[in-house]
């Protein structure tokens, strides 16, 4: 039987997970084993309460008995677990394939700690083949696509079947592919300088760990700082 990679790092960062935690819950496929390792353990008596990155995400952790709170009701968090698109050595990540960037992103930096959960494709060496996603207000989206173009990158707006793709804060999403990004932090910043970018998927100096399910059914997990 193959291994699930994804499962296996999701499962093994929610043995970090403690009694009386705040938790954010992260987007995707990879953080969907997270939560559901984490709805088992409240079933058997663990009590946290989380803040969730995403609908998709509330709504499973409801389904789990998870119990919730508006993260505009408590003041921070102690652990989120979330998956990424890419990540270095450095745990620089690209993230937002699944279009939650803007909300992982304040929920991760809301966070003492952030653990990332990746199976063994998403560690790079330099980030950049996964197109980076942009999150942009949908006001005057051409001019702001045009200057995202400028930074040596082919933007193409996501789209979510005929229609243009909407995220959970009713913007577009921007999947800007670049060759290679020879820095995380000066992209950073000019993705920054442009008005109508609400938030890119580039996480720099968030991350505290990362645990990277391999094929062969071991683990690697890469220790970083605490951002907090
Ligand atoms: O950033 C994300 C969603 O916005 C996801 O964490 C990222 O896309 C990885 O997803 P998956 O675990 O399904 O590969």
């Amino acid at each position: 039987m193959s291994v699930n990679v994804k499962q296996l790092a999701a499962e093994k960062a929610v043995e970090y997970v403690q009694d009386g935690m705040k938790v954010g819950l992260g987007t995707g496929s990879t953080a969907y084993w997270a939560i559901r390792k984490l709805g088992e353990r409240v079933q058997q008596g663990l009590k946290i309460t989380a803040v969730a990155t995403s609908q998709a995400s509330e709504d499973q952790a409801r389904e789990l008995g998870i119990p919730l709170v508006a993260f505009g009701d408590i003041d921070s968090l102690d652990l989120t677990i979330d998956g990424a698109d890419e990540l270095d050595g450095e745990l620089q990540l690209i993230k937002g394939g699944g279009g939650a960037l803007l909300r992982e992103k304040i929920v991760a930096m809301g966070s003492t700690r952030m653990i990332v959960v990746a199976d063994e494709s998403k560690a790079v060496q330099t980030l950049g083949k996964f197109p980076l996603p942009v999150e942009i207000v949908p006001f005057a989206w051409e001019w702001t696509v045009a200057k995202l173009a400028k930074l040596g990158c082919k933007p193409e707006l996501r789209r979510s079947g005929d229609e243009l793709y909407k995220t959970d804060n009713g913007n577009y999403i921007a999947d800007c592919r670049f060759e290679v990004i020879a820095s995380a932090p000066e992209l950073a910043l000019s993705l920054q300088g442009i008005s109508g970018v609400v938030d890119h998927g580039l996480f720099i100096g968030i991350a505290s760990m990362a645990i990277i399910g391999k094929n062969d059914g071991s683990i690697e997990i890469i220790e970083g700082e605490t951002h907090l």
